[in-house]
């Protein structure tokens, strides 16, 4: 399993500061949406290239897409992002537009499902090469468990191969969440607001070991 750093509502320097401080123990470090909506993606060009400075850390830009796919995601891709994220609400013109610049850019399409019921999964669930991810929104406030969100999902989904999970996950959480052969699993606060964050990191990978 992977573990995706989530940085969310800090500015560029201390975006800088959470990057070197999680270093190679994060495989993927996420600029958050926050930081997309409050600099704009050409802005974060340093983050990217800052990231990929570190030998075998990935880094993926929380866009959130839901219209004008190629054009949003070919962008993101020409800015130095390997990953990206479509909401997976989008019209299948916008899903298919994102996983084409994709495919086109050597990069990866992240869906997110926030809010995604099982019949639109059902109908979203043939991007191959797509990391689907379970997202439970903050602001709704429910507090499902990960692990059990994850069994169910495969249960009834069993052709995605490629599974992430966000949305308040706990170290706790983590060793679960990888015997259940999740790909990615995605921390923000738990690391971004800890006292040391370098050390939240790092026993966050050692968590599931
Ligand atoms: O995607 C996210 C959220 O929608 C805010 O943009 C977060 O990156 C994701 O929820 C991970 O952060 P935590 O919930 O703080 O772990």
């Amino acid at each position: 399993m992977k573990l995706q750093v989530a940085i969310d509502r800090v500015d560029i320097p201390r975006a800088e500061a959470i990057i070197d401080a999680v270093g190679a123990d994060a495989d993927v470090i996420e600029i958050g949406t926050s930081l997309v909506k409050e600099f704009g993606m050409k802005a974060l060009t340093g983050l990217t290239e800052r990231v990929k400075a570190q030998e075998n850390t990935a880094i993926l830009g929380d866009i959130k897409t839901c219209d004008e796919g190629k054009y949003e995601f070919d962008l993101g891709y020409d800015c130095g992002f390997d990953y990206l994220t479509v909401m997976g609400s989008s019209s299948m013109g916008t899903l298919q537009a994102c996983y084409d610049s994709a495919q086109n850019q050597n990069g990866v399409m992240m869906i997110d499902l926030l809010e995604c019921d099982e019949e639109r999964i059902a109908n979203i669930a043939d991007f191959e090469d797509a990391v689907y991810c379970l997202h439970t929104s903050v602001d709704s406030g429910a507090t499902v468990d990960p692990v059990d969100q994850v069994a169910a999902f495969q249960q009834r989904f069993p052709q995605i191969k490629h599974i992430a999970i966000a949305g308040g996950i706990k170290r706790e959480q983590l060793r679960g969440l990888a015997e259940q052969g999740v790909e990615i699993a995605i921390m923000g606060s738990a690391i971004t607001k800890a006292d040391d964050i370098a050390a939240a990191c790092k026993a966050s990978k050692q968590a599931f070991a």
